[in-house]
This record gives C-alpha cells, sequence and structure tokens, in this order.
C-alpha cells in the first residue's frame, strides 16, 4: 500500500466545528496567542516523554537534548513549531486533535452569545489550546512521530469541518506543527516578531524555544559588509529555560509569573493572587499556587479535575494531583515539585503516604494565609474572590474542622446590616457591630435572599437592633451545622428553639404579659386541636410584630429548608413537626379569639399554619384547599 493510499478524511467533532467557528470570530483581536498555546503544548509533551523516560530510558537516547524549535518561512507565510517530546500516534492525534475531551463543554459553548467581547473572555476561561492555530492559518499540518514507535503521520486541516489523516516518514519523534498564515496572519512569519513573543509568554518554560541565530554581519576595512562563506545555521535558545519555580523569588517578575499561571492553568486571564515558596528541612519542596480570577464552569462538582502539576526534582509526573490540597480548596492552581517522592509516585500511592499528608496540611494553610492576607491588606480583590469561588470556601468549615477558625474568618455574609443579597460582611464585622446585650450571632436559612430578609422570624431581632446573617445558598446550612461559634459568640437560628432576647419590661409589663399568655392559653389548645396532625404545640410568643404566626423547629431539630432537601434528594427522615408561634398582638389572632363558628376558627388556624410554612419558603401539600379556603374567607368578609 503506498502512503498516498492510506489517506483519509475524518469529520471533527460538532463541538470543535462550534469552537473553532466561534474562536476565529471572536479571537482575533488577540491574535498572538496562537504561539503561547502551541510552545505550551509543546513543553508539556517534552514533560511527558520525560515522565515516560524514567522507566524507559531508551526512549530519550537518541535525540536527548529536549527543545522546541521555531522556524518560518516568510515568502511561502508559514510558521513551524517543531518539539522532540512524546508525539502522538494515529488514535492520539485522531482523538486529540478533532474532540475536546474537556467535561461541560457542551454547557460552555451554549453560554456563548455571539458578543465579540463577551465570548473571548469566556473562551479565554475554556482555554482554546491547539485549535487556536487557526485564528492565523487557514491551514494547520501536523506532522508527529510518537517516542518509541516508527510510524509517523500527517494530520492536516482548514479548519472547516474536516481533517486529513495519512501516513508518512519522520525521521524523528516529536511533533511538527506548520501553520499556513491568513493574509492577515502573515505579519507573524517575522524573526523579530517571533522572538518578542517568545519572550513575551514562553520565557519561563523550562526547556530551550529556539530559533535559528541570525548571523551578524561581518565589515571589511572600508566599512562593506563582507560576503561570509555560508555556514551551517545554527539554533539559540530565546527564552531563559529554566523551570520558573526553581528560581528565586526575587529573580521572577510578576509578568512572568503571570505568563507561568497562564501556562499551568490553560486560563486565559490573569490570576488574582499567587505564593511561591521553597521549604527546606525536613521535607524539600517547592510551590507555587495561583488563586484564579474567574471560577470555572465545573468548579460546583467536586468531582471536577482539580489539583496541582506535581514534578519530582524537576521532573513532571501528573496533571491535577489532587492530594495536595483538600476539595474545598479545588479553585487553587499550580505546581508542586518534591524532593521526597520517588519518580514512580502513584496517584493511589500519594493518597496514603505521610510526606503527602505534611504537605497537604502546609500547603493548605498557606493558601488560608494568602486568603487571610488578601482579605486584610486588599478587600477590593478578596470581593472579587469570595463572588467566584465563596461557595466552595463555605464546604471548608465542615471539610476540615481544624482549620474551621481560620476559614471562618475568611467567610463572607449578606446580613440585616446592608439588607443586601451581595455577601461583604465577615463575621468580625458583625460581632463589632454587636449590641451591648447581644451574646449570639443570629442567622436565618431560607430557599432565596427575599424569603431570608423577610422572614417573620427576623421581626424582633431588627426590633432590638441585632443583626442577623442572611443565608440562602444551598450549602448554607451545611456550613452552618458544623460552625459552633465565633470568637467565643456561638450561633442561633432565628427559627429554631427558644430565642433568650431579653426584652426590656417593668414588673407591670411583665405581669400583663403572663395575664395574657393566661387567657391566650383556651385559643392556642383550640388551635392545637385542630392542626394536631402538623404542628407539635401552638405557643405565644413575642418574638413576631407585624406577623400573625411562624413555625419553630426544636433546638436540636434539623432546620425545614435542610428537611426538605434531603427529602427532595428521595431520603427517608424520621418524622418531625415543626411548633406554630403566634402574635398575640396581632388582629387576626384576636380575632379568632372571639371567634365561636368552629368552622371558621378552623379555616382560619389553617390559613395561619399555610401562611407561615409559605413565608419561610415551604410548600404546602394541598395548595388548592388554600386557596379555597382563602377565597371562603375573603367572600364571608365582603358580606
Ligand atoms: N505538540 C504536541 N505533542 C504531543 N501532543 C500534543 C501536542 N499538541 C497537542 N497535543 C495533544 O493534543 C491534546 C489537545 O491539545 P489542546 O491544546 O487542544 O488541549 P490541552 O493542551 O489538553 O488543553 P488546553 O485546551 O487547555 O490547552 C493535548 O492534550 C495533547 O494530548
Amino acid at each position: 500500500m503506498t502512503t498516498e493510499t492510506q489517506k483519509e478524511t475524518l469529520g471533527f467533532q460538532t463541538e470543535v466545528k462550534q469552537l473553532l467557528h466561534l474562536m476565529i470570530h471572536s479571537l482575533y483581536s488577540n491574535k498572538e496567542i496562537f504561539l503561547r498555546e502551541l510552545i505550551s503544548n509543546a513543553s508539556d509533551a517534552v514533560d511527558k516523554l520525560r515522565f515516560e523516560a524514567v522507566s524507559n530510558a531508551d526512549l530519550l537516547s537518541d535525540d536527548p537534548n529536549l527543545r522546541v524549535r521555531i522556524g518560518f518561512d516568510a515568502d511561502a507565510g508559514t510558521i513551524t513549531i517543531d518539539d522532540n517530546g512524546i508525539g502522538m500516534n494515529r488514535d492520539e492525534a485522531i482523538s486529540n486533535l478533532g474532540t475536546i475531551a474537556k467535561s461541560g463543554t457542551a454547557q460552555f459553548l451554549e453560554q456563548l452569545s455571539g458578543d465579540q467581547k463577551k465570548d473571548s473572555q469566556l473562551i479565554g476561561q475554556f482555554g482554546v489550546g491547539f485549535y487556536s492555530a487557526f485564528i492565523v492559518a487557514d491551514k494547520v499540518t501536523v506532522e508527529t512521530r510518537r517516542a518509541g514507535s516508527e510510524e509517523a503521520i500527517r494530520w492536516e486541516s482548514e479548519g472547516t469541518g474536516e481533517f486529513t489523516i495519512e501516513a508518512i516518514d519522520k525521521a524523528s519523534r516529536g511533533t511538527s506543527i506548520t501553520l499556513h498564515l491568513k493574509e492577515d496572519g502573515r505579519e507573524f512569519a517575522d524573526n523579530w516578531r517571533l522572538r518578542s513573543l517568545v519572550s513575551k509568554y514562553s520565557d519561563h518554560i523550562s526547556i530551550p524555544v529556539e530559533m535559528l541565530k541570525v548571523p551578524m554581519p561581518e565589515y571589511d576595512e572600508e566599512g562593506n559588509v563582507k560576503e561570509t562563506s555560508e555556514t551551517e545555521p545554527t539554533w539559540e535558545a530565546v527564552n531563559s529555560a529554566k523551570a520558573l519555580w526553581t528560581r528565586p523569588r526575587n529573580e521572577v517578575s510578576d509578568e512572568e509569573y503571570k505568563e507561568f499561571y497562564k501556562h499551568v492553568s490553560h486560563d486565559f486571564q490573569e490570576p488574582l493572587k499567587w505564593s511561591h515558596n521553597k521549604v527546606e528541612g525536613k521535607l524539600e519542596y517547592t510551590s507555587l499556587l495561583y488563586i484564579p480570577a474567574k471560577a470555572p464552569q465545573d468548579l460546583w462538582n467536586r468531582d471536577m479535575l482539580r489539583g496541582l502539576k506535581l514534578y519530582v526534582q524537576r521532573v513532571f509526573i501528573m496533571d491535577d494531583a489532587e492530594a495536595f490540597l483538600p476539595p474545598y480548596m479545588r479553585f487553587v492552581k499550580g505546581v508542586i515539585d518534591s524532593n521526597d517522592l520517588s519518580l514512580n509516585v502513584s496517584r493511589e500511592i500519594l493518597q496514603n503516604d505521610n510526606a503527602v499528608d505534611s504537605m497537604r496540611s502546609a500547603l493548605t494553610k498557606r493558601v488560608l494565609d494568602m486568603l487571610s492576607k488578601m482579605a486584610k491588606n486588599d478587600a477590593e480583590t478578596y470581593q472579587k474572590f469570595w463572588d467566584e469561588f465563596g461557595n466552595v470556601l463555605k464546604e471548608g468549615p465542615a471539610d476540615d474542622f481544624g482549620n474551621k477558625d481560620k476559614i471562618a474568618e475568611l467567610l463572607r455574609f449578606s446580613t440585616t446590616h446592608t439588607d443586601n443579597a451581595a455577601q461583604t460582611e465577615s463575621l468580625k464585622d458583625y460581632v463589632e457591630r454587636m449590641a451591648e446585650d447581644q451574646d449570639k450571632i443570629y442567622y436565618i436559612y431560607a430557599e432565596n435572599h427575599n424569603t431570608a430578609k423577610n422572614s417573620p422570624h427576623l421581626e424582633v431581632l431588627r426590633k432590638k437592633g441585632y443583626e442577623v446573617l442572611l443565608l440562602s445558598d444551598r450549602i448554607d446550612e451545611w456550613m452552618m451545622s458544623s460552625l459552633r461559634e465565633f470568637d467565643g459568640k456561638s450561633f442561633q437560628d432565628v427559627t429554631k428553639g427558644k430565642l433568650d432576647i431579653e426584652v426590656e419590661e417593668s414588673e407591670e409589663q411583665k405581669k400583663e404579659k403572663e395575664q395574657k399568655a393566661e387567657q391566650m392559653k383556651p385559643l392556642l389548645d383550640r388551635m392545637k386541636s385542630v392542626l394536631e396532625e402538623k404542628v407539635t404545640s401552638v405557643n405565644s410568643t413575642d418574638r413576631l410584630t407585624n406577623s400573625p404566626a411562624c413555625l419553630v423547629v426544636g433546638e436540636f431539630d434539623m432546620g425545614l429548608q435542610m428537611r426538605r432537601l434531603l427529602e427532595q434528594a428521595g431520603q427517608q427522615l424520621p418524622e418531625s413537626k415543626p411548633s406554630l408561634e403566634v402574635n398575640p398582638d396581632h388582629p387576626i389572632v384576636q380575632k379568632m379569639d372571639a371567634e365561636a363558628d368552629e368552622d371558621r376558627f378552623a379555616d382560619m388556624a389553617w390559613l395561619l399554619y399555610e401562611q407561615a410554612t409559605l413565608a419561610e419558603g415551604g410548600q404546602l401539600d394541598d395548595p388548592a384547599t388554600f386557596v379555597s379556603r382563602m377565597n371562603k374567607l375573603i367572600v364571608q368578609m365582603s358580606n
């Protein structure tokens, strides 16, 4: 069979077609990033080869000097990025360069709007990788040979719907990518342009990125350029070719840190903060941790690929090594380079290794410190962080008991102080604002912010001037179940148990209250007998001012929201009923007391119960009966 007959045409996965189309149209103002992406891939390919060579040294032996080379031909309008890394076999080329394996791709594509500015940001966050070649090229040719294999292939595409693949001869392992530049991409086939892009974007790459040396002209005695004899072209490194994290902190510029972040994270945007540390002593390792500016699509998913790029003594071992940070820090990106682990370390070994455990707890502290410092010194940036990642950090108190006090300081809440849904207030702020006679931190949890904010349960606290945390994120109830106290003050759910709020009252008022309670008793008993199946008791309360009634669960019972969530998730829970608390001063309650018609009394009692359920975001078992009951009362009232 000749090489020619082996040429096959295959179609791109639908998502690739969509991405290519959108990318070409939304990234044209930032064309030059293609070079960074392709060099980054080449460097990853070299890292992978180095890793495989740990157990199979032969892979390296014929061509041991790992590097990326960039060549160009201005007349032909081409640029070639050539690496001697791991290469790809036929199947790998088809799946790696014809599909997108990233999770959440479909949702991501759905979010794109056609608005160039917004889309380019989103695409940047998603990472375009190899496909960015098509921003500047109308044809891309990839020739590649996998290390350890004799077979090589050529992959070629014009970036529309399909690509071809054929067997070729290739003298050495690795991948060579040739971009046939579009008319408006030809500016890049230029020596100085390419050199400056390499310094700008790829200086931190740990292997040499080489370009042909441009011979310096020699002059004769009269100052004319000497005709020199043709010499072998020589390659020279254009970058500093030293793994960035191995350099001392004071020798790395902010720009370099930012570029390196883009390389390890595949994120186009700049990170919010980073922390670079070399640890010496019992354990020796270097870490470079970044806090990104934007959350990825699947951050909510605790199983998303996460973790640090792991190196052992400068040799790349794996991406997404998740053992070095707890799940609630899954937003952190970066590198860890250890001198204590073996080059053959596997994910399983990492899970059960004492050195890894120690590193994990030190790195966790480091991230918490980085966030604390940011919160203290740069509240605006911290707020940006919180808006993106707060919901993940909220898993912290339950996940990481040992650090829960530190995490508590980092939490931000919406509270009745601002009455705004934005989560901007810290517990420290709250405690500083606490009223003199207040000894607890009050909170309410509801399905959404407005339900929390307008809950009848807040009435007495608002009257007293006590601030209440307004919680409405799904994770909040779980988080609060792990937070016992802050700064010596315990947390109190305002919908649970007794509130123990001291209301200043004279002896006379106290007496009056007792009398009123005594008078209320028959009414409460009547209500209880109507609502028997729904509530454990009906009590008089002074926690309400404007509303007639609210539901309260026992101090140690599960909150009503949590119960609903678990029931929705199909869990069988033991029966537990709330109690109904009624406001003795409310006109409806007073009217009920005088109601002689037992049927009408029952309707009113049910309505109070149902209102209270709705007000805290609950659902009625029988909404139709509620509506007809209400209509009946309205008709009676208007007669
Ligand atoms: N020079 C190369 N040598 C070997 N394999 C490569 C090379 N370039 C790309 N690949 C393979 O193609 C895959 C897809 O590359 P692509 O750049 O699209 O995605 P990525 O690098 O995995 O992530 P990102 O899209 O965030 O850059 C890579 O994961 C790698 O397996």
